[in-house]
This record gives C-alpha cells, sequence and structure tokens, in this order.
C-alpha cells in the first residue's frame, strides 16, 4: 500500500477540517461522563490497546470523564490453563472455585489492569487502576443461575462458586477522581458482604457503574461490529423493545444476551444511550463519539 504524503499545509488543512467536523461532537459530551467497558476479546494486540488509550486520554483532554471498565477473560483462561486449573463456562459466567477467584483477581486486579494504567499514562494521562473492592466501590452478593436441561426440560440451580452480582454501587471514590483530569480504570472483581471475593463479568460491572455514575453513555467494545441482524449485517440504532424482540426470536443469542441485557438495565437506570461496537477497529471510540455515522449498534430508550 502507498503512503500519501501531504505537504505542511494540507495537512493542516486536513487537521483543521476534522476538527471542524468533531468540535460539535466534542460539545456534546462536555462535563459528562461516558462509561468504555474494554473486553478482553477487544484488547487484541499492543498496538491496539495504545490506539485505545490515546482516544481515551484525547477524551479526558477535549474535557469528557471516561471512565474505563474492563474484561480480560481470554487472558484469565489462558492463565488458568498455564497453571493446569480447569475452568467452565454456565449461562455464560466462569464457574470460579476458591483456586480460580485467585486467579481471576491476580490477572484482573493485577496485571491488566496495571499494563492498561501504563498504557494510558505512556499516551500522556493520568490513570488509576481500582477494583470494585477499594472504596467498597461495588460490593456484590452470590450469583445463582438456573438452566433447563434441553432434553427433560428439567431445571437445575447451578452453582457459580465466587461469582457476584453487583448489590450496592458506592461512587464516593470515583466522585472524588472524576473531573481532576485523572481517569479511573476498573477491574471487574468485587467485595462480598462478608469480605470474600467475587468475581463479576465485565459488562454487568460496566453496566452498574454507568447506572450508578448516571453516564451519558456506554460504549461495549467487543469483538463484532455491533448487534447483527440474521443476515449478519450491522443494526444501526435499537430501542429497548426492539431488542427484547430480537432476543425472544433467537437473533441475539450466547455471550450478546447478557451483553443487551446489559444495556437494557443501563438504560432503564438513566444511561442516555449505550452503544455495542467493535473495539478491534482503530479508535472504534472516537469514530462513535465524533463522527455523525458514530460506530456499531446504538441502544436507546
Ligand atoms: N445478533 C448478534 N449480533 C452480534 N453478535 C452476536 C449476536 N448473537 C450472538 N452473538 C455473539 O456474541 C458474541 C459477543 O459476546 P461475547 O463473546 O460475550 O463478547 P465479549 O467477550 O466482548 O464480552 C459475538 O462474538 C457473537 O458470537
Ligand atoms: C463471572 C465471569 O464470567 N467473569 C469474567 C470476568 C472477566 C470478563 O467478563 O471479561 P470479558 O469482558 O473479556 O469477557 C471471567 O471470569 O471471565
Amino acid at each position: 500500500m502507498t503512503e500519501t504524503v501531504l505537504s505542511p499545509i494540507a495537512e493542516a488543512q486536513l487537521q483543521a477540517e476534522v476538527l471542524a467536523k468533531a468540535l460539535p461532537h466534542m460539545q456534546r459530551y462536555d462535563d459528562t461522563i461516558i462509561v468504555v467497558k474494554y473486553g478482553g476479546h477487544a484488547m487484541g494486540d499492543e498496538d491496539l490497546a495504545r490506539h485505545f488509550a490515546r482516544d481515551i486520554v484525547l477524551l479526558e483532554q477535549a474535557g469528557v470523564n471516561p471512565v474505563v471498565v474492563h474484561g480480560g477473560g481470554p487472558q484469565i483462561g489462558a492463565m488458568l490453563e498455564k497453571l493446569g486449573i480447569k475452568s467452565e463456562f454456565a449461562a455464560g459466567l466462569r464457574v470460579t472455585d476458591k483456586a480460580t477467584v485467585e486467579i481471576v483477581e491476580m490477572v484482573l486486579a493485577g496485571s491488566i489492569n496495571k499494563q492498561i494504567v501504563g498504557f494510558i499514562n505512556e499516551a500522556g494521562g493520568k490513570a488509576i487502576g481500582l477494583c470494585g473492592k477499594d472504596g467498597n466501590m461495588v460490593r456484590a452478593r452470590k450469583a445463582t443461575r438456573t438452566l433447563v436441561d434441553p432434553g427433560s426440560k428439567i431445571e437445575q440451580v447451578v452453582d457459580l462458586g465466587f461469582v457476584g452480582e453487583p448489590d450496592t454501587v458506592d461512587t464516593m471514590v470515583l466522585d472524588q477522581i472524576l473531573g481532576r483530569d485523572l481517569v479511573p480504570v476498573l477491574a471487574p472483581v468485587a467485595a462480598a458482604v462478608d469480605g470474600g471475593t467475587y468475581n463479576v463479568n465485565a459488562d454487568t460491572f460496566a453496566g452498574a457503574i454507568a447506572g450508578a455514575l448516571g453516564a451519558k453513555r456506554l460504549l461495549m467494545l467487543t469483538d463484532v461490529p455491533g448487534v447483527l441482524d440474521k443476515n449478519k449485517q450491522l443494526i444501526p440504532r435499537l430501542t429497548i423493545a426492539e431488542a427484547h424482540a430480537l432476543i425472544a426470536d433467537g437473533t441475539i443469542s450466547g455471550g450478546m444476551i447478557p451483553k443487551v441485557e446489559t444495556c437494557i438495565y443501563a438504560l432503564e437506570k438513566g444511561v442516555e444511550g449505550v452503544v455495542i461496537l467493535d473495539g478491534k477497529v482503530p479508535h472504534a471510540v472516537l469514530v462513535e463519539l465524533l463522527t455523525d455515522h458514530g460506530a456499531g449498534t446504538l441502544i436507546t430508550r
């Protein structure tokens, strides 16, 4: 591929045009909170992570208050495999025993959290890495799921172990951080009411944070372009009612079900709009927020 080399004046003109188009969008998000869920699949390689970090810093410098909630499912899986610990999922959630919850906390609140903090800092920002336990931000209760055997139709309650669902969110720590040129980066590990540790699905965690903060937008970065129809075409906009209908008719399935359910939860808690988009597209966050066409699927009330 040949790269067009622009003269300094042409380059400056191009930059001015891009800025003129982006400015009205930037003003719309000025001083608002945008929660970005950065999924483990969306993290991809280091280049992509650096693009992501630059976008977050740019938003912060433009007067937006970004809050990053990250996942790390594939990275937890890789570490468990390395350690010879078997892992399985039920109803889209990792069945988490005592040994597994220790690894989950180590990978999420340790290596991945600090990696993202490092990338944001390298890009010129000041990130603060926390998990739900810090300042008792997110307290969780034990999650349970009932699965129906497709043959016999018998219902069975599955014990997911140390998997939690957010019970309370205390935004006190985040309130101190936001609006001070700092970017909170949150790992979805929560405190149990009895002082233990719970593994929380990162989508669920992000929805709870966005709802509690009254965020203007929740962006869910995944590895597909957004919600796809039966012909695998992107659906650019959906209402809550339309999203329910797509779940009911099976168009939305698998991991997309809890993701869309989280989006609906956040909208019902007051978040203005939720977008599911492909985090593997470079600068996905900026394309979504700062262009007319946006990216991914926007779900609104
Ligand atoms: N209608 C749909 N549109 C897009 N993806 C769908 C749809 N139905 C099911 N999926 C599946 O949902 C997956 C996204 O969920 P998941 O793997 O849990 O994401 P993440 O790991 O980013 O949280 C997609 O990769 C796709 O296989
Ligand atoms: C309970 C549960 O399943 N927790 C997830 C937490 C990480 C996560 O959700 O990461 P992604 O967003 O990358 O999928 C897990 O253990 O994999």
